[in-house]
């Protein structure tokens, strides 16, 4: 898959407005397969259209955490649901605490200006 497609799989939900239930992180982490070899800690999933998250690599430029130039900081809010790994999950069981906000998000675009990496949440 390419980096756009990757960070499709992993932070994009473009079928529900927020998180349906608190189940939502654990159902969606396995569903777009970040439990695989291991519980990737933190994840993010944007409940927004393609054209909205898009639009955002046109906006605010701001240095990304790693120091590089490529980050967009979105001009509003979105709608979006943090996924963060429970204490007591335990691989290959992971569990995951989920938070829906309403929060400016930051990601690093390249190519034909598409997000391929998901910064922060501001
Ligand atoms: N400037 C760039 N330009 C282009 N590419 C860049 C750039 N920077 C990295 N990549 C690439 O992205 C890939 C990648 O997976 N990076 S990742 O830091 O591990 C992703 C984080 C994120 O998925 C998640 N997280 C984190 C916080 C949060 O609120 N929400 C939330 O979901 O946790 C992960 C770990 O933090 C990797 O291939 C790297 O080379």
């Amino acid at each position: 898959e390419t980096p756009a497609e990757k960070f499709q799989r992993q932070h994009m939900d473009t079928e529900h407005s927020t998180a349906s239930s608190s189940n939502y992180c654990n159902l969606m982490m396995k569903a777009r397969d970040m439990t695989s070899g291991r519980c990737k800690p933190l994840n993010t999933f944007i409940h927004e259209p393609k054209s909205v998250v898009d639009a955002v690599c046109h906006q605010e430029n701001v240095t990304c955490k790693n120091g590089r130039t490529n980050c967009y900081k979105s001009n509003s809010r979105l709608s979006i649901t943090n996924c963060r790994q429970t204490g007591a999950s335990k691989y290959p069981n992971c569990q995951y605490e989920t938070s829906n906000l309403n929060k400016q998000i930051i990601v690093a675009c390249e190519g034909q200006y598409v997000p391929v990496h998901f910064d922060a949440y501001v």
